[in-house]
Formats: C-alpha cells, structure tokens, sequence
C-alpha cells in the first residue's frame, strides 16, 4: 500500500519509435543526444478540463506522449527515455527512488554516447532529489531536473515549455560542469539552493535571497552565477558505490510554539540515526524541546540545528559546542536531511559531519 510506482524498461531510443509520429526517425549527428529520465509528477499528469489545476491524476503520460507534445524538440536534440517511476512526488518519493534514479543517470551519463540527462520529476520533492544526484552523481555532463505546475490538459500548461527549455540546456557547452540544474519557468537554478516557493503558482522555483544562476531565453541559456559549494565531481559521495541500505533514518522535528520534546523521542524511538531539528528564528530551540535533543545525543543520533525559517544562515553557537549539535549553515530542513543522511553513511564524527555541512 502507498509504494511509489516504480518501474524501468530499457531505454527506448525514440528516435527509432515509428509510433512516435512527430519525432524525427533519423539521429542526426549534429544535435546532442539527451537521455530524458521520467519520474512522473504533474508534467506527465492529466486532468479533467481546461481549468483544472489541482486534483488531476498524476504521472499518467508515457515517455512516448511528454515528449510528443513538444514536436520542435526534435530540431534540438536525438532523444531517448526511460521511465523510472511514474510517482506523485509529494505522496510517493521514497531513499530508496533517489538511490534508483541517481544509479539511472550515472549510468547514462558514463555511456560516451550520451551528451547529458533531463529528469522530469514532480515538483513537490524535485528539489530532494536534485540535491541528492547534485552530491552524488559524478559527471560533468549536464544533468537538468524539470516538472511542471500545471497538468497537460490545462489552458497554458506549463510543461512544454519547461520541457523544451531542459532538454535545450542539458545539450548545452554551457551547462557542463556546473552541477544538477532545476530549469523552471524560464530561469536556470542549482539543486543546492533554489526551491519551491509556491503551492500552485507556475514561477515556484527560485531562491529569493541568493537567485538564479541564469535564464533560458530563444532556447539558449544564458549564466550569471556559479554554484561555489561541493557537487558532482568534486564530492566525496558516489553513488556508484551505495545502496539504500547506507542511508539510514533521519527525521524531522519541526518547532513552534508551546513546543516540546514528544516528536523528538518519537524520532528517536522509531530508530533515528539522525534528527534535523527546524527550529524557529535563527535556529532557536524550545526549552521544554532541548532535553529530549540531550538525550537522543546520548543514545548516539546526531542532531543538526537548523531553522523552519526559509532564509539566512544558522552559524556555530555557544549552545552547538555545548551540546555538540551541527549546525545546517543555510541548508533547509528537507535538504538537510538529504546531506546529513550521506554524512551518516560515512561516518558519526560531529566535526566531519560539520565540515560537510560546511562545503557541500
Ligand atoms: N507539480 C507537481 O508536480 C506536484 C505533484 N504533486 C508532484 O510532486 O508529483
């Protein structure tokens, strides 16, 4: 019950698909070839009517039928698919789909005769899973996470043009060697530090504070700004080497007032090796909360000190010494989790879980 919809088929060049009757049948050398995985997500979702733009049925679309409805994609690249699940990303994503996905894309991206990789994801959790192949995939190649807010049968669905402007990017010089990218609406972000804004509105992904690191405009992309902290090839985390079974529990404790320490030991009691603690402001933690955070260092679960608050920085305290918690830097609570559990798999040294935390 509740498992995420996961299947692969072996790659399907499209370009030899004669039921795929608006992609051209011949590869042609001069275009790059991109490899487009798909997780499902509104981008492959249909709903009802024109104005439908929330309870439609997602991850309905083959591969076959996203890229169908973007005919003019074959005059930018020779693609292929794969369908690696076909999840609500919001009800469904799972460590162990990450641990699929990112194995999906090294392997693509390792096969010379594949200039990049595009992953159409749905959009609730596309930034988890882009922060988590950002840390683990080693490649210069491009690899570009897309979605969509509005499903395909919406009046001004959104998913074409994300799609095209991807699949643009990901055969680009300019996109090499500058780590996961999260094309959206026009703008280029990187995995680490763009995520979602907004519950239905089509320009969601951003990042108010630090930005973007570019645009995409004429089916072109144009840079700004480089991601300066550890990803792809210069991480030490290799997804070549890992199963689901290295990622072990890290939990979520989020803090408001009149806070205390029941969902802390509920964490604890159901077998977290690692607690992400969202605290108000900058990174404050409730009085009635702090014991329970004591005890769980006790029983060896490494505790990151983090904020509920979606910009800033939490930085090193009197309080982290201490109790020796880690402190997030400026990583939100969800993309915490995701660094903390690679953290985990190597080791339980506080300093080098802090030094991570401080460079990727
Ligand atoms: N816009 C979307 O893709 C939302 C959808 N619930 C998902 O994350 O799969």
């Amino acid at each position: 019950k509740n498992q995420p919809n996961v299947e692969t088929k072996n790659a399907t060049p499209i370009v030899e698909s004669a039921s795929v009757a608006n992609v051209s049948n011949a590869v042609k050398p001069n275009l790059p070839n991109i490899h487009i995985l798909t997780m499902g997500g509104t981008i492959a979702a249909a709903g009802s009517g024109p104005a439908q733009t929330t309870g439609y049925e997602v991850g309905v679309l083959t591969p076959d039928q996203l890229i169908e409805a973007v005919p003019s994609l074959k005059d930018i690249a020779n693609l292929t698919t794969t369908q690696v699940a076909k999840m609500d990303s919001g009800t469904s994503n799972t460590d162990a789909v990450m641990v699929k996905l990112a194995k999906e894309a090294q392997k693509t991206l390792d096969d010379p005769k594949y200039d990049g990789v595009v992953i159409t994801h749905g959009t609730d959790t596309l930034e988890e899973t882009a922060y988590f192949l950002d840390l683990t995939v080693h490649s210069d190649k491009p690899i570009v996470f897309v979605g969509s807010m509005r499903p395909s049968t919406a009046l001004s669905a959104d998913g074409p043009f994300n799609l095209y402007n991807a699949v643009a990017l990901a055969g680009s010089k300019e996109a090499q060697g500058k780590g996961v990218l999260i094309s959206f609406n026009d703008k280029i972000g990187n995995a680490r530090d763009t995520f979602k804004t907004s519950t239905t509105g089509v320009d969601t992904f951003k990042n108010p504070e630090l930005g973007y690191l570019g645009y995409m405009q004429g089916g072109k992309p144009y840079f700004y700004n480089l991601p300066v902290r550890r990803h792809t090839n210069q991480s030490e985390f290799d997804i070549r080497s890992m199963t689901e079974d290295h990622l072990k529990r890290v939990d979520i404790v989020y803090s408001h007032a009149n806070d205390d320490r029941v969902m802390v030991d509920a964490a604890v009691s159901a077998g977290a090796k690692g607690i992400i603690h969202a605290g108000t402001g900058n990174g404050s933690v409730h009085e009635k909360t702090l014991p329970g955070l004591q005890d769980a260092i006790k029983k060896g679960v490494v505790v990151v000190r983090g904020t509920r608050v979606p910009e800033g920085i939490v930085t090193r305290e009197k309080i982290d010494d201490d109790n020796t918690f880690v402190v997030s830097d400026n990583l939100s609570p969800q993309k915490a989790r995701i660094l903390l559990m690679l953290a985990l798999s190597q080791t339980q040294d506080i300093q080098k879980i802090q030094k991570d935390f401080n460079q990727y």
